[in-house]
C-alpha cells in the first residue's frame, strides 16, 4: 500500500489534496485506501523496528527484475513526504538516518549506508550537528557509493571527494569502513573490483544478504534523482537499467558528465532495506509529475520508478519538486 505523509502547515493542506489525487492515480487505489499521516517522526512511524516487509510484495525471480516487475514493486511500497523547504528535508533526513543507524547498529552491529553524488550530500548536513553528531555510533558505519565517476579521488567530479569534503571528514567513521572505488582502474575494472569488495563484505557479514533476491541488502541507500528521472547512473532508456545479474556495472556514455562511471544495478538497489530518495527543485518537477502524478501515463517508467526497497522506499520532496502535481 502506498502511504503519504505531509507536514501540517497551510502549504501542506493545499499540497495534500493535489498529491492525494496524484498518488491515487499512480496506485490505482481508492483514496480511502491511502494512509495519510501526521508528521510523526517516531521510529514506529518511520517503519524503524517493524518486521521486514519483503513478504508484502512477492514476485517470482524472473519478474522481480523486469521493468514491469520493478515498477509494480515501486508503486506498492511508496511513501511520499513533501516539505516546505530543503532545510526541513535536511532536518527530517537526519532524524530518519539516525533512527535507522540506531536500529541497525543494535540489530546487526553495523550500519551499511550508500551515498549518491549531487545535492544529496549537502542535505546530510544536519547529521553533523547536535544531537546526532555525538549520539550516532559512527564507528559502526560502513559507507558505499551507489555510483561513482571514474576520475581520481581528488578530482572535482569525484563523488567520494564531494562526500569527504562536506560530510565524511567531519565524522569519526573509521577510514577502513569507507569504500571508495579503485581510481587506478578502468571503468570496467573499477566496477568488477567494487563488486568483489561487496561480495567479500557479504561473506564476512558486514553487508546483509537478501533472502528474497540473493543480492546484497544494504541497510540504507540515500539517493538523489536527476531532472530526467535518473537515479545512481541508471539513465532513462539505457540498457543498463535492464541488468539483472551483475551487482555493479560500468557506463562509458553517461548523458550526465563525466561519461565514465560505475553504478549499482537495479537488483542491488531494489534489495535494500530502506531507500530515501531526496528530490528538490523545480527542475525535477516534470520527472516527479511523471513518477508520482499523471504525467507517466502510457510512458516507459523512469529509472526512479523502477526503484524499490524491501523494507521502505520513501520520497523526500520539497514543494518546488511537486509544483506540477
Ligand atoms: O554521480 C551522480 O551524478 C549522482 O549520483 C546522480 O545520480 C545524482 O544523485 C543525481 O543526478 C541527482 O543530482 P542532483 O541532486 O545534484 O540533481
Amino acid at each position: 500500500m502506498a502511504s503519504l505523509s505531509l507536514s501540517s502547515s497551510p502549504t501542506f493542506l493545499r499540497t495534500r489534496s493535489t498529491i492525494s489525487s496524484s498518488v491515487r492515480s499512480l496506485c490505482g487505489l481508492p483514496i480511502s485506501k491511502l494512509s495519510f499521516r501526521s508528521p510523526d517522526r517516531s521510529p514506529a512511524a518511520l517503519g524503524v523496528g517493524k518486521a521486514d516487509c519483503s513478504r508484502r510484495f512477492q514476485l517470482r525471480p524472473t519478474e522481480a527484475f523486469s521493468p514491469a516487475g520493478m515498477a509494480a514493486a515501486a508503486a506498492a511500497e511508496k511513501k511520499v513526504e513533501v516539505f516546505d523547504t530543503e532545510e526541513n528535508i535536511a532536518v527530517s533526513l537526519a532524524k530518519y538516518t539516525a533512527d535507522l543507524s540506531d536500529k541497525f547498529c543494535k540489530e546487526r552491529g553495523s550500519f551499511t549506508v550508500v551515498l549518491s553524488g549531487g545535492s544529496l550530500i549537502n542535505s546530510l548536513r544536519k547529521l553533523l550537528e547536535p544531537p546526532y553528531k555525538d549520539s550516532i555510533d559512527w564507528s559502526k558505519w560502513h559507507v558505499f557509493w551507489v555510483d561513482e565517476r571514474v576520475v581520481p579521488k581528488n578530482h572535482e567530479d569525484s563523488n567520494y571527494k564531494l562526500a569527504l569534503d562536506l560530510f565524511l571528514s567531519k565524522v569519526p567513521i573509521p577510514p577502513g569502513n569507507v569504500y571508495a572505488i579503485n581510481d587506478a582502474l578502468s571503468a570496467e575494472g573499477a566496477a568488477d573490483d567494487y563488486e568483489a569488495c561487496l561480495k567479500r563484505l557479504v561473506s564476512s557479514g558486514v553487508i546483509a544478504k537478501s533472502k528474497a533476491s540473493g543480492f546484497p541488502k544494504l541497510d540504507l541507500q540515500l539517493l538523489g534523482m536527476g531532472p530526467d528521472g535518473h537515479i545512481a547512473s541508471l539513465f532513462p532508456g539505457h540498457p543498463l537499467c535492464k541488468e539483472s545479474k551483475k551487482w555493479v556495472t560500468h557506463i562509458l556514455d553517461s548523458p550526465k558528465p563525466p561519461p565514465q562511471r560505475i553504478t549499482f544495478t537495479f537488483p542491488v538497489i531494489n534489495s535494500s532495506a530502506y531507500i530515501a530518495l531526496v528530490v528538490c527543485g523545480s527542475d525535477k518537477a516534470d520527472a516527479v509529475h511523471r513518477a508520482l502524478g499523471s504525467g507517466g501515463n502510457n510512458k516507459e517508467p523512469l529509472p526512479c520508478q523502477l526503484a524499490s526497497a524491501e523494507g521502505e522506499f520513501k520520497w523526500f520532496l520539497d514543494k518546488a519538486a511537486t509544483s506540477k502535481l
